[in-house]
């Protein structure tokens, strides 16, 4: 999109569209007013997004695709440029340092080390109801071979916790939950993000 045809009372923003759950979060960002929603699956497309979604779905294969199609190092600089960048379940992992395997290439936008699948395996998927204080209360979560953050630096804020684990956090311009926010019909989260993109 041409920067002159972009609308200052509009946020665009983009789903990395490699892998994993890309549809629904562009179905929850059209539920939002003034959002424009875009795939992203080359480098240009970043340019004059306010914010980029990194959605669940398998993170060692989102992890391969980004660099394949030469996505990492443009990530990084769009997050270093203090655009907003919301990593969900997969998405999460790929924001992350390290992760306790190490089995993973990440972006490292957050100070964060992941435990993979810290929630067990497909079988082990659950859907709760989630307060995070930052956001609202009684948010539906859904968890789906989820992550969480196993360790965290102090620059992050830890956001929501599930038994003592950490399952959302935020460090500046980058927004993580180890669930998939666009799998219920609550918008607050992404609302959150986009209005501090
Ligand atoms: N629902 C999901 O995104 C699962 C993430 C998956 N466990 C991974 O590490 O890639």
């Amino acid at each position: 999109m041409a920067k002159s045809s972009k609308l200052s009372n509009v946020k665009y923003i983009g789903v990395l569209n490699l892998q994993g759950a890309v549809s629904e979060h562009i179905l929850m960002l059209n539920s939002i007013d003034n959002v424009q929603a875009t795939l992203v699956q080359k480098p240009e497309q970043l340019a004059n997004l306010d914010g980029l979604i990194i959605p669940g779905g398998e993170s060692t294969t989102i992890s391969r695709l980004i660099k394949q199609n030469g996505l990492l190092t443009p990530i990084q600089q769009f997050a270093k440029q203090g655009k907003g960048i919301l990593g969900t379940c997969a998405g999460l992992v790929l924001c992350g340092k390290t992760t306790t395997h190490n089995e993973v290439e990440l972006l490292d936008l957050m100070d964060i080390c992941v435990e993979r699948n810290g929630f067990g395996r497909q079988i082990n998927s659950f859907e709760t109801i989630l307060d995070i204080p930052t956001i609202g209360e009684q948010i539906p979560a859904v968890f789906i071979r989820a992550p969480y953050i196993a360790k965290a630096g102090e620059q992050v804020n830890q956001l929501a916790f599930i038994d003592n684990h950490c399952v959302m956090a935020q460090q500046d311009n980058i927004l993580t939950c180890s669930f998939h926010p666009e799998l219920t019909v609550d918008n607050r989260i992404m609302r959150y993000f986009v209005d501090r993109c």
